[in-house]
């Protein structure tokens, strides 16, 4: 979390190599992808990061099925068809297989997008502003299957987002400001991250 501006999805970016750092390291599951260059980077992105972001980003003509594969045929990868339907049962979506995004809700894409980052079994899920583009109850669910996610099959997920109550679901919030890392608090309320938040918007 941090103000607007303050480099959280520029952080986001750099650790999931999306972005390239000008300087510094970054080392994803133990590989300094930093230091990586094109295609070696997509090819180690692929293998250990999974992607939720504001906007779905799911591809209007496949249906949902195709686009929960899609990321494992990108990579090259035989896809994991049983895990698929068990990440897709574990979203509520088993019986929307056929169905193309633009059938589905914004909730129900996300969650085709969640079930999508799952099926690749990476080694971090990052998740850019996952309930931004949500309504209450559509974003509490796809809060509540990254927090499954996270205590049942021990996934690990970074997530930026701008709701002291989607902060408050992670075990560990770290604060930014100005392109620093401000603070790191474990196990805290919606309150509590609402007040350093009003702390750091005051600077
Ligand atoms: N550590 C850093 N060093 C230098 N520049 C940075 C750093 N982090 C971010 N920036 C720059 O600051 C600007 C804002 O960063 P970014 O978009 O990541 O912020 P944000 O917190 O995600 O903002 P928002 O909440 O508005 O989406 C960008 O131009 C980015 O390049």
């Amino acid at each position: 979390m941090g103000p607007s501006g303050s480099g959280k999805s520029t952080l986001l970016n750099c650790s999931a190599g999306l972005e390239r750092p000008s300087a510094g390291r970054v080392r994803l599951a133990g590989e300094d992808i930093g230091a990586l260059r094109e295609p070696a980077l997509t090819r180690a992105r692929r293998r250990r990061a999974g992607f939720v972001f504001q906007s779905f980003n799911l591809i209007p003509a496949l249906s949902v099925w195709q686009n929960v594969l899609l990321p494992q045929q990108l990579a090259g990868v035989r896809p994991d068809r049983r895990w698929a339907d068990e990440v897709l049962a574990r979203v509520g979506l088993s019986g929307r297989k056929r169905d193309r995004p633009d059938q589905l809700s914004g909730g129900q894409q996300q969650r085709v997008a969640v079930a999508r980052a799952l099926a690749g079994r990476p080694q971090v899920l990052f998740a850019d502003e996952p309930t931004g583009a949500l309504d209450l109850s559509s974003g509490r669910e796809v809060l509540a299957l990254l927090r499954e996610a996270v205590d049942e099959l021990g996934q690990t997920v970074v997530m930026v987002t701008h709701d002291p109550a989607a902060a408050a679901c992670a075990d560990q919030v770290l604060f930014l400001a100005d392109g620093q890392v401000h603070s790191c608090l474990r196990d805290v309320s919606a309150a509590q991250v609402a007040a350093v938040m009003t702390e750091l918007s005051a600077r």
